[in-house]
């Protein structure tokens, strides 16, 4: 037996253990690394002993971290009299020191929380008791912090810039931004059209929470109303109603709701996240999605799909039907200008 080999070689399998595992320490080196504060401490050239010294942390271990966060572009380095000497890249600087408006720490926070289910992820399968429950009212204050802090640092401002270009959003005088969150696209809307007055809809403990941003940003012409749009009346006599990522965008009767607040010759613009063909990090991502229940969202299985959801082609025969003309559907990497996601955005028109 001992000198058979196998039927075939185990490369495979160590292939993907050893990738796996290789990625998993670089995820708790990058964890660690964010809870220490060590990019806050790398906006000029240090060295490694002054950096373990100022964290209080192991000098050998350290020296290594640092030549793992040069590796991957996160830190750069020089020598000086002989010695290595390390500072962040420009986007650590942006993005992960803590204090920075376009801070990504605490998105990325909430990897580190998420986490924590795939430790347990065998008692989830088992028992539904280990599986979070939430409710949409506890649920989507904490989701908009998140989005608000990551859509400021790219995807807000391009969106904006994309619509400003439209004629129907430069003459219009009255927004709905439905499930709008933060509010930060409804607050942009009225800094790039100033005629125009913006409406943030979104659940009563949401709104309390838009509120906060409108004050921080000093906006003037932007307004909050409570509701829930899946029962409640969103109000009419839009010229625009912009929708980004909200459990009712793929949804018809949302739709038709849409279609009847809307002015003749006004704007639908809905950026929704529509699953096609799906990858690995999406099966992950599903099986993220099915960790949690949430109370008064009515999820499907898919990500960011909940039920009665129509895909791209149904849901844009479907808003035809209604009235509307498509005017265009893009993928928003196109728009991004980099590789973001699986979102597409629907600009269609009430004729
Ligand atoms: C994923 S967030 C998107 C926030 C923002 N539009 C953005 O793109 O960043 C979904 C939003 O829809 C809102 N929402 C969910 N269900 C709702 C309902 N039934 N009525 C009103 N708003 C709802 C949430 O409170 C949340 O603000």
């Amino acid at each position: 037996m001992l000198l058979n080999l196998p039927d075939k070689s185990p490369e495979k399998i160590l292939e993907i253990f050893n990738e796996v595992y290789t990625k998993t320490k670089l995820f708790y080196l990058l964890k660690t690394a964010i809870e220490l504060g060590l990019f806050d401490h790398l906006e000029e050239f240090r060295s490694v002993e002054e950096l373990a010294e100022i964290l209080k942390i192991d000098v050998v271990m350290t020296e290594y971290i640092l030549k793992v966060l040069e590796e991957i572009g996160l830190i750069e380095c020089k020598t000086k009299n002989g010695k290595r000497q390390y500072k962040n890249t420009e986007i650590s600087n942006i993005f992960l020191k803590e204090g920075s408006f376009y801070s990504l720490r605490d998105p990325i926070h909430s990897c580190f929380e998420n986490i924590k289910n795939w430790e347990n992820l065998s008692d989830i399968l088992k028992n539904k008791k280990y599986r979070k429950k939430e409710d949409i009212n506890s649920f989507f204050p904490k989701v908009i912090k998140k989005l608000a802090d990551e859509c400021k640092c790219w995807e807000l401002q391009k969106i904006l810039e994309y619509i400003a270009k439209y004629e129907e959003f430069k003459n219009a005088k009255k927004l709905l931004d439905l499930g709008g969150g933060h509010g930060l696209y409804a607050i942009g809307f009225t800094l790039l059209n100033k005629n125009l007055k913006s409406y943030v809809f979104d659940l009563p403990d949401v709104v309390k929470e838009t509120q906060k941003f409108i004050k921080k940003y000093n906006a003037k012409n932007v307004f909050t109303i409570a509701g829930n749009f899946y029962t409640d009346d969103i109000g009419n006599g839009y010229d625009i109603i912009f929708c980004s990522y909200n459990p009712g965008g793929k949804n018809p009767k949302i739709a038709q709701k849409v279609y009847n607040a809307l002015n003749k010759g006004g704007l639908f613009i809905n950026k929704q996240f529509f699953p096609e063909k799906e990858s690995i990090e999406d099966f992950l991502d599903n099986i993220e999605w099915n960790m949690f229940d949430a109370e008064g969202l009515k999820k499907d299985k898919r990500k960011y799909t909940f039920k009665g959801d129509l895909n791209l082609e149904k849901y844009l025969d479907y808003l035809k039907k209604l009235g509307f003309k498509i005017i265009e559907v893009k993928d928003i990497n196109q728009i991004l200008g980099i590789k973001y996601g699986k979102a597409k955005i629907i600009i269609a028109k009430k004729i």
